[in-house]
């Protein structure tokens, strides 16, 4: 059950999801999830301040870490160990090698944060997020004439997703207030 919204129906087929994404449900288990989070829920996480900030959004990366005052990537600490078989499951779903993906961040989503639209920055190249915990709908939206084009997903707990050719560059996104914690844990290549 991939909860994939606009689906083919008797009237044809409805809003399709934005060239270039993929969704993968249950890419871990329930145990591993319930690791993961233990694991994620020690992690040193600070309050973060873009995306048009929404409540008690916080995050951590490694690797490589994104400094949005100075507009460039630095040097971060190593990837934990734990993250590493995370990092090899992530890259086979994506096709890619594991060191393709030298940077991950990793999200708390506590009751009431969300992320607002917004594109990732162009230093990254493709974009994998794994789901903990909570569902939650993710939203995409591109110009069109004088509106928007819409399409939005279900990520469900332990599905893991990749943003990809227009769904990456042509297309935003955006998560509304969460109602229950989640965690997300987004690695990226690099462009
Ligand atoms: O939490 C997620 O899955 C998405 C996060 C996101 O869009 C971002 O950090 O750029
Ligand atoms: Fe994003």
């Amino acid at each position: 059950m991939t909860a994939i919204h606009g689906q083919p129906d008797l009237f044809g087929p409805g809003p399709s999801l934005p060239e270039g994404f993929r969704y993968q449900a249950g890419l871990i288990t329930a145990d591993e999830e319930r690791d993961l989070a233990t694991a994620i829920a020690g992690l040193p996480f600070a309050a973060f301040q873009f995306h048009g900030y929404v409540g008690k959004r916080r995050t951590v990366s490694f690797g490589r870490h994104y400094d949005f005052g100075q507009e460039r990537l630095r040097e971060a600490a190593p990837m934990p160990e734990f993250l590493q078989p995370l990092r090899e499951r992530m890259a086979g779903f994506a096709g890619l090698a594991p060191s393709a993906l030298p940077h991950v961040l990793v999200t708390e989503y506590a009751p009431g944060a969300g992320i607002g639209w917004h594109r990732d920055k162009a230093v990254f190249g493709d974009v994998l997020g794994l789901s903990l915990l909570a569902p939650c709908p993710f939203r995409f939206r591109r110009a069109q004439g004088a509106g928007w084009k819409r399409a939005s997903v279900t990520l469900e707990p332990r599905s893991a997703y990749l943003l990809r050719g227009a769904s990456r560059t042509e297309w935003e996104h955006s998560i509304p207030a969460v109602e229950a914690l989640r965690y997300s844990v987004t690695f990226r290549s690099l462009r």
